[in-house]
């Protein structure tokens, strides 16, 4: 089986209690991310939490702050701009914008608790022309629930139906 290296990525602790990224598991997609301040969100509430390390990626790649699926099942934290996009360029600290979608309880962090993962990825850099007509494909211009209705669309405009992805399932 053939192994890729690594990829070498700068990293700066701006906090020396931050332990340095690491992957729990072989395999792993993300390394985890902790935060430097504790934080209390009431349901509803967000905040931008400091994870106390700044990386330089290399030139084509970026950097991706995905939720934790622990933390989002258990606790109903979610990010607010998941994935966040962290640039090839981005010299500052890395900052997560949690949210408690819990609609009852309260979440706490503590300092250095682990809030989300970081996905280091390639990317490409695109150049677009501009055309009149696009080229057709088999789906066109077809989205949006196309493959099955929602009954957050299906209802009649402004109702308040229960959202069910029963109707989601295809051939509804
Ligand atoms: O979850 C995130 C998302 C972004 N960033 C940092 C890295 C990224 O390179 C920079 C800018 O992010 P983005 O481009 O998403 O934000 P923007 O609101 O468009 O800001 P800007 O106008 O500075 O690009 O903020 C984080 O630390 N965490």
């Amino acid at each position: 089986m053939s192994r890729r290296p690594p990829v070498e990525v700068l990293l700066r602790r701006l906090d020396p209690e931050v332990p340095v990224p690491a992957y729990g598991h072989p395999g792993d997609a993300g390394v985890d991310l902790v935060t430097t301040e504790p934080a209390v969100l009431a349901p509803g509430e967000r905040a931008v939490l400091p994870t106390g390390v700044s990386i330089a990626l290399p030139d084509g790649y970026a950097a991706f702050v995905h939720p934790r699926s622990g933390l989002a099942a258990r606790c109903g934290v979610a990010l607010v701009n998941a994935p966040g996009t962290v640039d090839a360029g981005y010299r500052g600290e890395i900052k997560v914008t949690v949210v408690n979608l819990d609609p009852r309880e309260a979440v706490r962090f503590a300092r250095l608790d682990r809030v989300a993962q970081l996905v280091v990825q390639q990317v490409e850099k695109v150049r677009f022309h501009e055309v009149a007509a696009l080229p057709g494909s088999v789906r066109g211009a077809d989205g949006f629930g196309s493959t099955g209705g929602h009954a957050d669309t299906d209802g009649p405009a402004g109702g308040h139906e229960l959202a069910s992805v029963d109707h989601d399932r295809e051939g509804l």
